[in-house]
């Protein structure tokens, strides 16, 4: 569905050298990237700000075009076959919207079916299905200007699908959405993916969607594809400490098992920090031999913390070697 091969994307940028000479420089926001995603994948990409995201997803949908490497997307040259891929793909930027301000959402609508050209009976079907999905139906009426932003955002997700695409590509689609909205949208991506198979890449900052939504992630990170892979291999490879915590039958001094570091004491309660190479099965055994034990829980380090260490360099697993994908591109 999606390839692209050592892909590079520089700027010239105009820098200030004096009082007015400027000098031109190239900046290179994406050095060499290289991914494929199959058909019926939901891939999320991450990345700290200013990592290249953005310039990635614009190359994918033609608006940019790679300074060097090739990108295909549903077997097409995004930069050259722009109208044939929008037919074919779905496009939502959550910081922009495609409707027109003035317009009852309704009538937004049936302007994104005249310029993807959809027969009215296929639309009358699709926004029927899509107002039931999304639950449009009780602000189809009203002007665009006036939707709240979560209701904004399910009428723009309608407009990106509405010519059942077999792409949709997502930026920051939940940003700024309250709990609830942001549940509706999850779902509504989870069951299109799912159900319609529909291809799913999701750019975002907001862990929960991943966790909630992403079997795989790329993590992008100063112009390189820094991950590719599950969650878990993530948490495994780049994860910090592993905490467990104790409780004793009775309140006691710090407890000492080699190789763990007692962070907390509060009464019977012990919380021991456990490095990613040590053995939690040893330790606890370690800790029954010389404790009563009345309860014990391990704590994985939560994916914000596991992020957090990457963007920040701290990262354990040697970048470059994003895992295989089985699905091939088309
Ligand atoms: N049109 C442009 N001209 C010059 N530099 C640009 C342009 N667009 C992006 N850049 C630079 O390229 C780099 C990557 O930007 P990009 O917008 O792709 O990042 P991002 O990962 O989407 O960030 P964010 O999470 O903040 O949206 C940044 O350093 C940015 O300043």
């Amino acid at each position: 569905m999606i390839e692209v091969v050592d892909v590079v994307k520089t700027f010239t940028v105009r820098r200030r050298a004096g009082r007015v000479r400027r000098v031109r420089t190239e900046a290179a926001a994406v050095e060499g990237v290289s991914f494929t995603v199959g058909r019926g994948e939901f891939v999320g990409l991450l990345g700290p700000n200013g990592a290249g995201k953005s310039t990635t997803i614009k190359m994918l949908t033609g608006i940019l075009t790679p300074t060097s490497g090739t990108v295909r997307v549903c077997g097409l040259d995004p930069a050259h076959r722009r109208t044939a891929l929008a037919r074919r793909t779905g496009v939502v930027f959550g910081q922009r919207t495609t409707l027109w301000w003035d317009l009852p959402l309704r009538d937004s609508l049936a302007l994104v079916r005249r310029l993807y050209r959809v027969e009215a009976a296929a639309h009358r079907a699709r926004l029927a299905e899509l107002t039931a999905l999304l639950e449009l139906g009780p602000f189809l009426d009203t002007p665009v200007r006036q939707l709240s932003l979560g209701q904004r955002m399910r009428g723009d997700l309608a407009a990106a699908l509405l010519h059942a695409p077999e792409l949709l590509v997502l930026d920051e689609p939940t940003i700024g959405l309250d709990v609830v909205s942001k549940a509706t949208v999850r779902g509504f991506l989870e069951r299109l993916n799912a159900e319609r198979g529909t291809t799913i890449l999701l750019t975002t900052h907001d862990l929960g969607d991943i966790e909630r939504l992403c079997p795989r992630v790329m993590i992008i990170d100063r112009g390189r594809l820094a991950y590719d892979g599950g969650l878990e291999r993530l948490r495994a490879e780049a994860g910090g400490d592993r905490v467990l915590v104790v409780e004793l039958a009775r309140p006691g001094p710090p407890v000492r098992v080699p190789g763990v570091t007692v962070d907390r004491v509060e009464g019977p309660r012990q919380w021991l920090r456990l490095p990613r190479s040590a053995n939690a099965a040893q330790v606890v055994a370690a800790l029954a031999g010389g404790h009563e034990v009345r309860d014990i829980a391990l704590r994985e380090p939560g994916i914000e913390e596991v992020v957090a260490r990457l963007y920040r360099g701290e990262r354990e697993y040697r970048p470059g070697a994003p895992a295989q994908r089985p699905a091939a591109a088309e």
